[in-house]
């Protein structure tokens, strides 16, 4: 298939069409399903933070409400701080809620008078800062590592340090006088167990996590984190979803909410959750292969439907082109059918066939015309060929005698002498002239003076060689070209010409006789004229010698 017939352009155009079709249609279904999973994921992981922040402020709320409770308990209030009451409600708080690690109470000075598992009783927390805020207030603190109570729970757990929450409130006495401070630690795993519960388990697959922020823009959880994954500069908005380039981690799909728990004291943490874009897209990238192979298949089922289509159309036009091709090598009986169910081909197919059986005749009628002109042009050649011969012939021939003319001669005399340069052997040339015609005329009439002309003419033309030409120069006046002859042998043909013209006896006139000049050519003429002008004057003085006389050309004539 050749990459200009009109098979491979409508596959080409085709196929292209619809794979323009398909990469405008995919990118389009891209862009879409781009922007809706993006949304979708978005609100996804937005839903997840809000409930995660909704329960860590419940949560603190919570315990910072149970604190708070039991600072203004009775019991606190009226009851021996270090009574088996005070110790046992404090157990009771504590077995209520897991994440609890110590609630204890301490004198205004600082001393544990009592605590759960009666863990630091008899301690001094005077400098904890929790004691110090809880003499006066409520009091809410941000996680840290418990110095006391880590040596008595064990150093780590899961690899992780021990690390607390603090809550603290001031007893009051009845007389409204400080009596002291009661504070509960909370294990930090309660803030990694309420992330991991709004995270579903779907989610998680999915690579999902949440991460804490701390007021001061270091992270609190997860604790791998801690110091060594870098706050990206472009966080988005709280409350807002957003792409965002994680330093050394690439794009994730990222949404930060503030925690507010409406607690005595804000924490000022921020709850960021985060998804992978590409685990946040996985969809579109399953959609886009889908839609791939839908168009690779889309684009060979185009190309095969072109392919067919196209060779439906280009068919009956290749068979069309080849009866073309054939007329063109000469092909004369070409057929132009054309199997095709289409209008427009059947007429093209019977015009050209209409169309080859006129051309025919009209080839036929000219290959006619043509043999006729031709046969015309061989009669017409012929006619002009012997029409030329006849003139050259009349141009070369006397009218009255029939032998050559003037012209003649000198066309002789040229070659003759040319022949002569280039080293030929030397020509003679006699000049005749009869004498006394004048005489002639004047007694029998002008006829018979012709009929002397064209009988010494005759005599001259019978007493030469083939090779010699006899002429008639002028009026009654014949000029003879010897070829190869010497002066000898031109003397003594002129004289027997004389001889033979003083013998024979004229019709109606008699005897008459004729005077000859004869010249030889020589190789120092410049032309045969000056020859010829040597002859006439050798001729001149055979008449003024006396007449029916040869004279020879000496060197006086020259
Ligand atoms: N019948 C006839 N006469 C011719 C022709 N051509 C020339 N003549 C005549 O030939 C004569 C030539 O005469 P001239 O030249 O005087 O010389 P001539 O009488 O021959 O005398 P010489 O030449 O001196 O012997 C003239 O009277 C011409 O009219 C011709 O074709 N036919």
């Amino acid at each position: 298939m050749h990459i200009d017939s009109f098979r491979a352009r409508l596959v080409g155009y085709f196929g292209g069409l619809i794979l323009l079709v398909s990469l405008v249609l995919t990118l389009f279904l891209d862009r879409q399903a781009s922007n809706t999973l993006s949304k979708a994921s978005g609100s996804a992981l937005y839903g997840i933070a809000n409930s995660a922040a909704l329960m860590l402020e419940r949560n603190l709320a919570e315990r910072e409400r149970e604190t708070s409770l039991l600072s203004k308990s009775y019991l606190l209030k009226n009851a021996e701080l270090d009574s088996v009451a005070v110790q046992q409600r404090l157990e009771d708080i504590k077995a209520t809620y897991k994440y609890y690690a110590w609630i204890g109470v301490a004198t205004p000075d600082g001393a544990v008078v009592a605590a759960t598992d009666a863990m630091l009783v008899g301690q001094n927390v005077s400098q904890r800062q929790w004691f110090v805020a809880g003499l006066t207030g409520s009091y809410l603190g941000d996680v840290h590592k418990a110095v006391l109570l880590a040596k008595l729970l064990g150093e780590e757990q899961a690899g992780q340090p021990l690390r607390f929450i603090d809550f603290a409130a001031p007893v009051y006495a009845a007389d409204n006088s400080l009596r002291a401070v009661v504070a509960s630690h909370v294990n930090w795993d309660w803030v990694q167990d309420i992330l991991a519960s709004a995270i579903t388990a779907e989610a998680a697959s999915e690579d999902v996590e949440a991460l804490v922020l701390g007021e001061n823009g270091n992270w609190l959880h997860p604790f791998a984190y801690i110091g060594k994954l870098a706050v990206p500069e472009s966080l988005p908005e709280l409350g807002q979803v957003a792409i965002v380039d994680w330093p050394d981690e690439g794009r994730f799909l990222t949404t930060r909410l503030a925690v507010n728990a409406s607690t005595s004291s804000e924490l000022g943490w921020q709850l960021v959750v985060r998804q992978p874009i590409s685990r946040a897209l996985q969809p579109v990238d399953e959609l886009n292969k889908q839609l791939f192979i839908l168009c690779f298949f889309t684009l060979l089922l185009s190309i095969m439907l072109a392919y067919q289509l196209a060779r439906r159309f280009s068919y009956p036009i290749e068979r069309l082109a080849d009866s073309a091709e054939q007329i063109a090598l000469g092909g004369e009986h070409v057929d132009f059918a054309v199997n095709s169910s289409l209008h427009e081909f059947s007429r093209l197919s019977l015009s050209l066939g209409k169309m080859m059986e006129k051309l025919a005749v009209r080839r036929q009628e000219l290959e006619q015309a043509n043999t006729h002109l031709e046969q015309q042009v061989v009669i017409r050649t012929a006619d002009l060929e012997r029409a030329n011969a006849a003139l050259q012939d009349l141009s070369h021939k006397d009218a009255l005698t029939g032998i050559c003319n003037r012209r003649a001669a000198d066309e002789r005399l040229k070659t003759a002498h040319l022949a002569l340069k280039r080293g030929a052997a030397v020509y003679a040339v006699m000049l005749l002239d009869i004498d006394h015609f004048k005489q002639v005329n004047d007694n029998f009439g002008h006829e018979a003076g012709d009929k002397v002309i064209q009988q010494v003419a005759n005599l001259l033309q019978d007493s030469v060689r083939e090779t010699d030409i006899v002429a008639r120069y002028g009026g009654e006046e014949f000029i003879v070209v010897l070829a190869q002859t010497e002066p000898a042998k031109a003397t003594l043909i002129a004289e027997k010409l004389r001889a033979a013209i003083a013998a024979d006896r004229m019709t109606a006139v008699g005897q008459i006789t004729a005077s000859i000049g004869v010249a030889i050519a020589n190789i120092r003429d410049t032309d045969a004229e000056a020859v010829v002008r040597r002859a006439d004057a050798a001729m001149y003085q055979a008449k003024r010698t006396g007449r029916n006389r040869v004279q020879l050309c000496d060197s006086l004539l020259l």
